[in-house]
């Protein structure tokens, strides 16, 4: 039963991460979706209370004309040829419906009534502005059972049509305009809907999202106008689902896809690591081996060991891959793999030349692992080699751990091993947490190496170094010298350092690596010039 389950139970959590990323991608797409439509809602009433608006003052300014241009009649009060004057005035307004002239509160003719068999008495108006104007809003027509908007001054009244708007109608929007004295806050709804509440504000423009809706509010002090507009969330929804709902399932698709690249580089970190394992156990790993050299005579002193790893024909660098097996907790078997490739393959060389040196690569990990010191031992005990021929580097990187670093640093010491710190410059270390860390060794980064010979403003970091470790009485190795130029520039210092390159030498196999050796006098023929190039092998002074 388990193992019918156990398929069920790995592909869970893959599952889970799926769904887990693609709800938070669509619930962002959601957010997201739900702001750009709110803004864009804003965007589409703001345009919308522009038209009004613009209707509005229109109509007032057409309504003001007709007043003015009837007050001015030269004929008698409502006689016919004033009557035929004010019909005039209105075949020419498109929005006025008929034009009246008030006497002593009452309307004693007009375009349509003609004059009026009984004077009609007026109500009394909702708002009287500063300058006379009456407003008469939702007013009963005396020619019609609809009622509309009046407006009057000096004894002539227009009405307004109460159809004036209906072209500008923009479901889901809702509307009313508000005309009178806007400085003093006083005004009445002229148009629009019956139950509209009153602006919030006399500003130019006010938002509000409260209870389902969204308004604006606008006023405009030079017209007297203001106009509210507003609309239902829902409605908006309703409107705008589809461009939410797209965004929000893009949103999920994004989620899921980063959750599936997200779990790929896993696998693939996964199965990289398994075809590094199975290269491991099959010996398909290699061990190469670059000459370590005394800049002052190019004569080789050591070498560092690095591995070498082609997976399915492609080769992978080493730094790619040590770094995946560090956070996979693989690199300890790295490392031994190493220790014993360089004690196979180079402990016959060593037990012949006891001033040469192999130095292997450690990661932090390997600081504390009791499994690395009982392999060093052993490995030393079985070949019968001294601890300083086997010489430990470690990154910038691996001592960001302090101390732990400096524990497993001083152990290493203790037992007789020579401690480099590699790649020196390019990450954590000042030169006083050097003090602290108490290595033998400071390898420089080849970063520093290629400015020497250009006009690079590093390359006058370089003596700084060298300075700062000659006072720390730190030996030096320069990585990365490539050129005759790079060469010179380290042979003619003041101090001696040691050199590793390709002007010297690439790794090469340990084959490679002993005949160069043999080569060399005094390396070849044990005794023969011995100690005329004596690596470092310990840190003096302080250490
Ligand atoms: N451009 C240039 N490059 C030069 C020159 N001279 C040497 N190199 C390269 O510089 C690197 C030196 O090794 P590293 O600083 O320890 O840096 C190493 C080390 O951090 C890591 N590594 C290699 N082998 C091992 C290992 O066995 N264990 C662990 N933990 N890390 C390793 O991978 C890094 C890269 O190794 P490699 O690719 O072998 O690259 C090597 C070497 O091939 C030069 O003149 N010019």
């Amino acid at each position: 039963m388990i193992d019918r389950l156990r398929p069920v139970f790995q592909t869970m959590p893959i599952v889970l991460v799926v769904a887990v990323l693609t709800l938070v991608g669509g619930w962002l797409g959601h957010v997201l979706g739900t702001q750009m439509r709110i803004s864009s809602d804003r965007e589409e009433m703001t345009g919308y209370a522009g038209q009004l608006l613009s209707h509005a003052v229109d109509i007032m300014n057409e309504a003001t004309s007709a007043i003015d241009a009837t007050n001015a009649s030269p004929y008698p009060f409502c006689s016919h040829p004033e009557i035929e004057l004010m019909r005039n005035v209105l075949f020419e307004a498109r929005n006025l419906k008929d034009i009246g002239r008030v006497r002593d509160g009452h309307l004693v003719c007009s375009t349509i009534l003609g004059i009026a068999a009984d004077r009609l008495p007026m109500p009394a108006p909702q708002i009287v502005l500063f300058d006379g104007t009456l407003v008469y809003p939702d007013t009963p027509l005396a020619v019609s059972d609809s009622k509309a908007t009046i407006i009057g001054r000096e004894g002539t009244n227009v009405v307004i049509d109460p159809r004036a708007f209906d072209t500008l109608n923009h479901s889901p929007y809702h509307y009313a305009i508000f005309f009178g004295d806007v400085a003093r806050n006083r005004f009445v709804r002229i148009f629009g809907d019956k139950d509209a509440a009153a602006p919030l504000s006399t500003a130019a423009e006010t938002w509000r999202l409260a209870g389902g809706m969204l308004r604006r509010d606008s006023c405009d002090q030079a017209s007297g106008l203001c106009v509210t507009v507003w609309a239902g969330l829902r409605d908006l929804d309703a409107s705008s689902n589809g461009i939410v709902n797209a965004i929000m399932l893009l949103g999920a698709a994004l989620g899921a896809l980063v959750a599936l690249i997200g779990i790929d580089f896993r696998r693939r970190d996964q199965s990289l690591m398994a075809r590094l394992s199975r290269a491991l156990a099959r010996e398909e790993v290699m061990v190469l081996y670059q000459p370590v050299v005394n800049v002052a005579d190019g004569r080789i002193v050591g070498a560092e060991a690095l591995v070498r790893w082609q997976s399915n024909g492609d080769f992978v660098p080493p730094d790619i891959f040590t770094a995946i097996a560090e956070q996979k907790g693989m690199a300890g078997r790295i490392t031994r793999y190493v220790l014993d490739h360089v004690i196979d393959e180079m402990g016959g060389t060593l037990r012949q030349h006891e001033d040469f040196r192999v130095n292997i690569n450690i990661v932090a990990s390997d600081l504390k692992d009791p499994k690395f010191f009982a392999a060093l031992d052993e490995g030393l005990r079985h070949a019968g080699l001294k601890p300083y021929q086997i010489g430990i580097e470690l990154t910038e990187r691996s001592t960001a751990d302090s101390s732990a670093a400096i524990e497993g640093i001083a152990e290493l010491r203790s037992r007789g091993h020579v401690v480099y710190i590699d790649d020196f410059g390019t990450g954590y270390s000042s030169l006083s947490y050097l003090g602290e860390l108490k290595v033998d060794v400071l390898k420089m980064d080849r970063a520093f190496t290629r400015t020497v010979g250009t006009d690079a403003v590093t390359v006058s970091i370089v003596p700084q170094i060298i300075d700062m470790a000659i006072k720390h009485h730190l030996a030096i190795v320069v990585e990365g010298i490539e050129t005759e130029a790079q060469a010179a520039y380290f042979r003619n210092l003041p101090v001696h350092v040691m050199g590793q390159g390709w002007y010297y030498g690439k790794p090469v196999p340990a084959g490679t690596l002993k005949r160069l050796l043999e080569r060399q006098d005094g390396i070849a023929a044990p005794g023969k010039g011995r100690g005329k190039s004596r690596p470092p092998l310990r840190r003096t002074g302080t250490g």
